[in-house]
């Protein structure tokens, strides 16, 4: 008999109506009998920092996956997120080599292809999906080329580095037959769930607002006047800047610290804002569109001329259409999202995947059979246990893979919540205006300089 968590998550898996988000069929993977390689899914990994190394090793602890290929423009250094750590191209390969051999207890393992450019990856026909973890810029390009050439795609979030990007993305994706799953993994996480699904049933009565935390820049860049560096061996410099502008190669503009530049990124609000503001989304069942009405309340920057150049710190006010209030801001607070109703209040802390309520009876409520439930990537899963989430969510990716369902958070999910963010970096560029933008359209219908923001040009690199 389950236990009352144990039963609210096997409800949430086998009712789902997937609110926003395509009903997963989680297939069992004994689908695959003894794993023979023939049947495994293999995968191409392509950039090995900050979070690649670590989304290559989730990959490869699932049975039935292969890593066939890792693609990486620098062989590697120090210098990204934890400076210390050395990443790039061969770190990862001995970390896939020595974990192939230990696996076949071989004590050798020198099965995995290895490239600079990731082309030569989507045009082998022994890969089935390729993880996209590189800087935000090649999201939508990286994406497009995988699918046209016919592979399913993880893709880090946020999808998008414009609100120009994702129709694109999403024609390409669905033209081709392709899954893709948006690396928001919090969807997967069963208490951020749950509080979505309290609030969607009205458990905190009619949602009124919605409070977003995200966290300050966690890095320091050059001020006005930086000098450029010179590029170090072994790294293809060009093929990082891609589709972006050619730049003066600075180590700060690159690893882990892309983020802090707009030619690259959208700083925290995109970094962070992908997770949290794509909870909100969830519990507001605004996944598959947006606010009507975008503000920014106030920004700071650093001074004209620095390296980085996303706002420092930020507040932001949207408004959907069923008349919820969306407000984000920069904080000290740990990142969360704090969804307020007319009888109560929910708050669902990311770091640390805390769940806070007005009540505590809240957290034991079970959603009923017949009320709305969310898509589940783990029935095993509860309340007091939400496990490892970031595996639940790449092995959602691939049973879909096999399944070709909709994973959790598809291509127009992703897309969506990317937008959200990139209204926000928007609206505190308009600072004053009320910017009024419509969902279906994807256009502000007030402001045609706001309109000019949402797309860039890119530099033909190919
Ligand atoms: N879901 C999550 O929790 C997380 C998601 N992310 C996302 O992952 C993505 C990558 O971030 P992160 O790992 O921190 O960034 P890093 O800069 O640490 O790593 C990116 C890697 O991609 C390499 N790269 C850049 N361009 C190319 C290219 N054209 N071909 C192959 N490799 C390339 C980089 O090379 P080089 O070393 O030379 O810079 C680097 O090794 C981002 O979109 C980020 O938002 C990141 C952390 C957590
Ligand atoms: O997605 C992410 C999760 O958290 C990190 C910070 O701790 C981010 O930088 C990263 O991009």
């Amino acid at each position: 008999m389950p236990t009352k968590m144990d039963r609210r998550c096997f409800l949430g898996a086998t009712c789902s109506t997937a609110l926003g988000a395509g009903a997963p069929w989680v297939l069992p993977s004994t689908v695959f009998g003894q794993s023979s390689p023939s049947n495994r899914i293999n995968i191409g990994v392509i950039g090995l920092g900050t979070r690649g190394i670590p989304d290559m090793k989730v990959f490869m602890q699932n049975e039935d996956v292969q890593i066939r290929a890792i693609c990486d423009v620098n062989k590697a250094s120090g210098g990204y997120r934890d400076e210390s750590t050395v990443m790039g191209l061969e770190p990862a390969l001995r970390i896939a080599n020595q974990y192939y051999a230990e696996k076949q207890k071989s004590g050798t393992y020198n099965g995995v292809f290895t490239t600079s450019d990731f082309r030569d990856i989507l045009e082998r026909d022994d890969i089935d999906a390729v993880a996209l973890v590189v800087p935000d810029h090649w999201h939508a390009t990286m994406t497009r080329m995988a699918a046209e050439a016919g592979k399913d795609v993880f893709c880090q979030k946020p999808l998008t580095l414009t609100l120009g990007e994702g129709q694109e993305m999403i024609k390409t994706v669905r033209k081709h037959g392709r899954v893709l799953q948006t690396a928001s993994q919090y969807r997967s996480n069963c208490r951020a769930r749950h509080a979505c699904e309290l609030v969607l049933n009205g458990r905190i009565g009619k949602l009124k607002s919605m409070r977003v935390r995200i966290g300050y820049n966690n890095k320091i860049g050059p001020g006005p006047g930086w000098e450029p560096m010179p590029v170090p061996n072994d790294f293809d410099y060009d093929m990082w800047l891609g589709p972006a502008p050619r730049a003066a190669y600075h180590e700060k503009r690159c690893l882990y610290k892309f983020r802090f530049n707009l030619d690259y990124s959208g700083g925290q609000i995109t970094n962070l804002g992908a997770h949290a503001i794509d909870i909100a989304q969830w519990g507001n069942g605004s996944s598959l569109t947006g606010p009507v009405e975008v503000e920014g309340i106030g920004a700071k920057w650093l001074p004209d001329g620095s390296l980085f150049n996303t706002a420092l710190e930020s507040t932001f006010r949207a408004r959907y259409a069923n008349g919820v209030e969306l407000i984000c801001e920069s904080s000290g607070e740990a990142m969360g999202v704090r969804f307020e109703g007319t009888e109560g209040w929910i708050e669902f802390v990311l770091v640390g995947g805390k769940f806070r309520a007005s009540s505590k009876s809240l957290e034991n409520e079970i959603i009923g059979l017949d009320e709305i439930h969310l898509p589940v990537s783990n029935l095993e899963r509860t309340f007091d246990n939400p496990g490892n989430f970031y595996a639940d969510h790449v092995r959602n990716f691939l049973d879909c893979v096999i399944t070709r369902e909709d994973p959790l958070e598809p291509v127009e999910v992703g897309h969506r919540t990317a937008s959200v963010c990139h209204l926000w970096n928007i609206a505190i560029k308009n600072i004053g205006k009320k910017l009024n933008w419509d969902p279906d359209k994807e256009k502000f219908t007030n402001d045609d300089s706001a309109n000019s923001m949402c797309t860039r040009p890119t530099h033909d690199w190919s």
